[in-house]
Formats: structure tokens, C-alpha cells, sequence
């Protein structure tokens, strides 16, 4: 039997980080966790780009692949709230990056958290432990297995 599974090393990983300023009291919050995994693990290249919503995420995520990084983690907050296209968004976001990923071969994580309201997302997003650390540590095991897998 022949198995295979990633582990956290980061060291030589160049990695981008795509996310939203929409909800951003929370997105800053995921985006701080993700940059301290990486930081802990050894990662010395890490691209943060910043676009306006989660809908416009996938572009970002694209065009950062296109430039050339090993993984790429997407972080956002998509709250229903008042906002009825709340499904639209967060499917069409979580369907065009496991498209890019697909289509690319490079691990993209989905770190867009959905939630029903403000409280919900808080609670999701992490109050007890930072779920951008979490999908931060998805990004490097992802990342080195498909190294393995080559
Ligand atoms: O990231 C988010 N974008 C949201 N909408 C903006 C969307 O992502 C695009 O930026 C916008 O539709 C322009 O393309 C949200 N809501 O509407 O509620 C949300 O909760 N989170």
C-alpha cells in the first residue's frame, strides 16, 4: 500500500492569499490567523490581494495562479443578512474556485465562511479558535501533497 498525505512544512511555498473587504471587520480577522500559520511554518512569499466582495474573489484568485504560486487560499465572509443574492454569491464563489483548481491543478482552499447573520458568521469565523489559521494549515497541506502527487 502506497499513501500519500501533505504536511505543514512552508518553507520555499510562494502562496497568495485572495480576500474581501465586504464584511471586513471579519475578513481582517481570517486574513491575520492564515498570515501567522504561515509565518509559523516557514513561509516566506505570501501575495495578499485585496478585492472589494467574495464575488470577485475567483478573478483574483485566477489571475494570482497566472503569475505563478503553489496554492492559493480565499478568504471572505458572506452573510445573508438583508442581502437576498447571499446563495448566488456564495455558490457562484465556492463553484468558480473549485473550477480554477480544477482547471489549473493548483490547490485553491475555501475560506469563504457563509452565515445567516452578523452573530453567525462571528462564531464561524472563529472566536475560540481562528479559522483563517485552520484553512491557512488546508492551503500547506494541500500544497505539499499535491507536490507529492506529481
Ligand atoms: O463578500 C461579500 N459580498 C457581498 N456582496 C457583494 C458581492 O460580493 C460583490 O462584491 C458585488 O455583488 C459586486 O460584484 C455580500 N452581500 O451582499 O451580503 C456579503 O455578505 N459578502
Amino acid at each position: 500500500v502506497e499513501e500519500f498525505e501533505g504536511e505543514f512544512k512552508g518553507e520555499g511555498l510562494k502562496l497568495g492569499i485572495v480576500v474581501s473587504r465586504f464584511n471586513d471587520l471579519l475578513t481582517e480577522e481570517l486574513l491575520r490567523g492564515a498570515l501567522d500559520c504561515f509565518r509559523r511554518h516557514g513561509v516566506e512569499e505570501v501575495k495578499v490581494v485585496r478585492v472589494p466582495g467574495a464575488f470577485e474573489i475567483p478573478l483574483a484568485v485566477k489571475k494570482l495562479i497566472e503569475k505563478g504560486v503553489d496554492g492559493v487560499l480565499a478568504l471572505g465572509v458572506v452573510i445573508r443578512g438583508e442581502t437576498r443574492h447571499y446563495e448566488l454569491v456564495s455558490s457562484q464563489v465556492a463553484k468558480a474556485l473549485s473550477q480554477i483548481s480544477l482547471d489549473t491543478g493548483v490547490p485553491v482552499v475555501f475560506g469563504v465562511v457563509t452565515a445567516e447573520d452578523e452573530l453567525q458568521a462571528i462564531g464561524r469565523a472563529g472566536v475560540k479558535v481562528n479559522r483563517g489559521f485552520e484553512y491557512a494549515l488546508t492551503t500547506l497541506e494541500m500544497v505539499n501533497l499535491v507536490k507529492k502527487l506529481y
